[in-house]
Parts: C-alpha cells; sequence; structure tokens
C-alpha cells in the first residue's frame, strides 16, 4: 500500500510539474543532531580517558577509510574514463607477499592509509597486506600518556568482489608501539581493532577492548556518526557463512558439523540453519555479529595479524569467539607478518558447537581458481 501511494505521488508530481527547490531541499533527510560523531565519541572524556594519542590513531584510520569509500565509489567511473585501468578489471597489476593478485584499488586503499598514517604523530610502525615487510611511519612520537603505536591493516580485503559491486572492507588492528617486539606479538595485546564496510551505506565497527560499537559514514558530512551503540553478538545463531562448494576438500568433522546444522539437528535447538557466504570477510563478520551464527574460512588463507586478530578481538568484545579450529585466535602469536590461519568467528555457543566435533581445520592445499 505504501508503494502505491508512493508511486501515485511522484506520477502526480510529474503531471503537476517539479515541486520548487526550496520544499524539495526540506525534505532532505538530515542526521538528527544528538547523534556524537566519531570525533566527539573519541574526545569524549567518558569514553576515552587519557588516551589521546590513541585517539589520533583511530581518527586518522576513520579519515583514511572515507577517502577510501570514495576511490570505491568512483572505481568504475575512473575505470569506464581510463583513468586507473584495472581498478575494476579482473587483470592484475602485481602480487603481494602473499601471492595474491594485487588489484590497482588494494594498492590505492594502501596508499590512502599509509600515506594518513605517516600525518599521525602517535603512529611509529605499520604492517599492511600489500608490504612484504614493516612500513616506518612518523617518528612516533609518544603523547601525552607516554605512548606510540604500531597499526596492522589489511587496506581492502575482498577486492576480488569490486568489479560486480559486491561489498568490501578495510580491517585494522592497533598495538601499542614496542620497539622490541614489534608487531608479532599475540592479539590480546591488541588496544584497538575494527573494520569499515564499504556497502549501502558506510560503517565503521570498534572496539577498544571495552565493548564494541558501530558508527556510520554521514556521506554529506563526510564523518562517522555512532549508530550502533554497544554491539553484542546472540549467544547462538542461526546462520553459518562458508565457502561450501568447499564441501569435499573438509574434514569429516566439518562436514558433520555443517551437515547437523543444515539439518536442524545442532544443540542450539533454533531448527535448520541458512547459508549466507558474500566472500568478503568484512561483510560475512559484520552480519555474523549483527545476526549471530558463524562465519569461517577453514582453510589456512586468511592472515593472522590484520585479518583473523581484528576480527577475534571484535567479537570477543562483543560477546562472541574467534579461534583457528583449535585454539582461540587471540592467543596465537604470528611467525611472521602474513602468516595464514584457518578463521572460525561468531556466537559463542556455535564456536563451542563446532569445536565439540574435533577435526574441523581444512588442511588440503589445493588452489582454486576462483
Ligand atoms: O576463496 P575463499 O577460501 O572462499 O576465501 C574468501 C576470503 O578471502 C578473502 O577474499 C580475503 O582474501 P584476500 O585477503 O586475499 O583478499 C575474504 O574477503 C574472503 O572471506
Amino acid at each position: 500500500m505504501v508503494a502505491r501511494g508512493t508511486r501515485r505521488g511522484v506520477v502526480g508530481r510529474a503531471a503537476g510539474g517539479m515541486r520548487p527547490a526550496s520544499r524539495m531541499a526540506t525534505r532532505t533527510p538530515r542526521r538528527p543532531r544528538a547523534l556524537p560523531t566519531f570525533r566527539e565519541y573519541l574526545t569524549s572524556s567518558e569514553n576515552s580517558p587519557n588516551t589521546g594519542g590513541l585517539s589520533s590513531v583511530l581518527q586518522t584510520l576513520s579519515e583514511a577509510c572515507v577517502e577510501i569509500q570514495r576511490e570505491v565509489d568512483l572505481a568504475p567511473i575512473r575505470a569506464a574514463a581510463g583513468k586507473g585501468s584495472n581498478a575494476t578489471s579482473s587483470s592484475s597489476s602485481s602480487r603481494n607477499a602473499s601471492g595474491d593478485e594485487q588489484k590497482e584499488l588494494d594498492l590505492v586503499a594502501n596508499e590512502i592509509l599509509i600515506s594518513r598514517l605517516r600525518e599521525c604523530p602517535s603512529v611509529a610502525i605499520g604492517a599492511s597486506e600489500e608490504n612484504d615487510e614493516i612500513i616506518q611511519m612518523s617518528e612516533g612520537t609518544a603523547g601525552a600518556e607516554g605512548k606510540s603505536y604500531a597499526v596492522v591493516f589489511d587496506p581492502l580485503d575482498g577486492s576480488r568482489n569490486v568489479e560486480c559491486n559486491i561489498p568490501v572492507g578495510s580491517i585494522f588492528g592497533v598495538y601499542e608501539h614496542d620497539e622490541a617486539l614489534g608487531v608479532l606479538r599475540p592479539g590480546r595485546d591488541l588496544v584497538a581493532a575494527g573494520y569499515v564496510l564499504y556497502s549501502s551505506s558506510c560503517l565503521l565497527v570498534l572496539t577498544r577492548g571495552d565493548g564494541v560499537d558501530g558508527f556510520t559514514l554521514d556521506r554529506e558530512a563526510g564523518e562517522f556518526v555512532l549508530t550502533h551503540p554497544d554491539l553484542r553478538v546472540r549467544e547462538r545463531g542461526q546462520i553459518y557463512s562458508v565457502n561450501d562448494a568447499r564441501y569435499w576438500d573438509w574434514p569429516q568433522g566439518l562436514r558433520d558439523f555443517i551437515d547437523a546444522i543444515r539439518r536442524g539437528e545442532g544443540t542450539g535447538g533454533g531448527g535448520q540453519y541458512s547459508a549466507r557466504y558474500v566472500c568478503s570477510l568484512v561483510a560475512d563478520v559484520h552480519r555474523t555479529l549483527l545476526y549471530g551464527g558463524l562465519a569461517m574460512n577453514p582453510r589456512s588463507h586468511l592472515r593472522l595479524l590484520y585479518e583473523g586478530f581484528p576480527m577475534a578481538f571484535v567479537m570477543e568484545q562483543a560477546g562472541g569467539k574467534g579461534v583457528n579450529g583449535k585454539t582461540n585466535l587471540l592467543d596465537m602469536t604470528p611467525s611472521g607478518l602474513h602468516q595464514k590461519t584457518p578463521v572460525f568467528v561468531g556466537s559463542s555457543g556455535d564456536i563451542a558447537e563446532l569445536l565439540s566435533y574435533g577435526d574441523v581445520v581444512q588442511t588440503s592445499t589445493k588452489t582454486y581458481s576462483v
């Protein structure tokens, strides 16, 4: 009924000519003033006691992601116009340290993050999916609280999806800088982590170890505002997310678990599960955070430092869990910047049931062409 009424309204206006500009302007939806901006959230004493340096790092990350959002939006136009010729094409421009194809947009997003973080005096070093080695940032000037920071990031996760407009994301984690330790340290040492989801709206999800909050980009104002305070993942969900065309490459434990929840024979008592798989980690984790269940990549494909750790930290801070199929991801210590790992994150009850099946890690090293 609503749709028909709306449609009649549009037809009526067309017949009667355009509304005056002044009336159209008053109908533009505006953000209620009461929602705090990301900057206000970071700097309010209630949210950010004595952490000025960390706040400036997080503010810098958010601003860089606003720029990346714009690049993601414009990629098809740039490609069609012949600038950034392979921004949305499937041809590879190069390969990164892990041997993955790098799209031009991966490199653009990486450049934006590095150059922005270099301007932030509190950032000492960084590690990116797209760089083989540690990136020296600024001098890492200690802030008022005497700390500087190390930032690890995947600038554009899921970039293989850009060509068909499927959501992509950026993932980040922040450590207090320690010259001796660098970034090869347990996920438990993270002081902040999160992701930005470039989708129908652009969302930033953040934890600083005291719960999880979500922010939506007000594209007109060019800043994030707090829209999802205190996100919690439910104890059990009813959605599983995995590339299950790989079923025959899985160990028996994982097959049995997925068979059980598909049949509605899981221990959660919620009935048959549904499958959802975007193949963009940020999108699959974000849906899991909101609706519960599990997001999985059972083969050693995702990077521990800047994919596994941040997602596990967010999930744990929301009341869920992240494991590598055997142990808690946050208790692992990476042996290298680009170490890969299986990743299972989601509702704690679902993760516990998954682990009760024993062998759930895919050890087949088969490579897949898509
Ligand atoms: O091919 P698979 O095993 O389904 O992996 C898909 C996963 O790989 C990713 O595309 C990440 O891969 P990259 O880090 O190489 O971009 C995730 O976004 C997605 O969840």
